[in-house]
């Protein structure tokens, strides 16, 4: 199996095989929480706009995002897994649009399957990738507003790659690289206040590093129009 890692927009349009775009903080584990919360579907698109026209078309879809890290006007949540958690979805479609993560799926077009990638549910990803059994596998790692490498994503790329050929990984280093300075990034950390409270409350933090809560992976496959989907598939231990 090859796997290679590359990063931001121009690694998902370089993506192969089996891909898996990674949004450690937050896109991508805030939609485990959304799914673990019951959602119907989660439609994750690039453009704002789009996301705005299908709320028109579709009263009852909820939007959830941001730039920049804050929750933009018109929507229902933003990016947060701390709010995603507190509320239920059941049977809802929740159409879902950020700076970073959801742009890496609207551009690995290439990829021969496209799954989300996070902490949440990283041994999931590991067990599916191996059920799989591609021979080639894309880790692609979109980083802070899809502009510049972030190292959450870089060091789950990482992570996910050793699980893969069975080398040691330590978490807890990981937790406090990125709890304790250099690795410390992404806009929705620095928010203060009530704009932190309605978009990005501190607990974030712990809730995308809370390794393998979730033991399903999120698969992208085709929505209407040309839009996209995620579907849940549980992953047996
Ligand atoms: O809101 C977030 O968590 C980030 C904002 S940014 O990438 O740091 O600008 O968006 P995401 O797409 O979840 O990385």
């Amino acid at each position: 199996m090859e796997i290679n890692i590359l990063q931001l927009i121009e690694g998902a349009k370089q993506a192969r095989g089996l891909t898996v775009v990674i949004d450690v903080f937050r896109a991508f584990s805030t939609a485990c929480y959304v799914t673990e919360r019951g959602a119907y579907r989660i439609v994750p698109v690039g453009d704002i706009e789009t996301a705005y026209r299908l709320k028109r078309d579709n009263p009852s879809y909820i939007l959830m995002g941001e730039r920049g890290g804050v929750i933009q006007p018109g929507f229902d949540f933003g990016n947060s897994p701390t709010h995603a958690e507190r509320a239920d979805f059941t049977g809802l479609t929740v159409v879902h649009t950020t700076s970073a993560g959801t742009q890496g799926i609207a551009n690995a077009g290439g990829a021969d399957e496209v799954v989300t990638g996070s902490f949440v549910n990283a041994g999931a990803i590991v067990r599916y990738i191996r059920e799989r059994k591609p021979e080639r596998v894309s880790l692609v790692c979109m980083g802070l507003g899809a502009k510049s490498p972030a190292d959450e994503d870089t060091l789950c790329a990482e992570y996910i790659k050793n699980e893969l050929e069975g080398k040691p990984n330590d978490f807890e280093r990981i937790v406090r690289h990125l709890r304790e300075g250099e690795g410390r990034t992404g806009s929705f950390m620095d928010l203060e206040g009530e704009v932190s409270e309605r978009s990005a409350p501190k607990s974030d933090f712990e809730k995308c590093l809370d390794l393998d809560r979730f033991s399903f992976v999120l698969k992208v496959e085709p929505f209407e129009e040309g839009l996209k989907q995620l579907r849940k598939i549980e992953v047996a231990p």
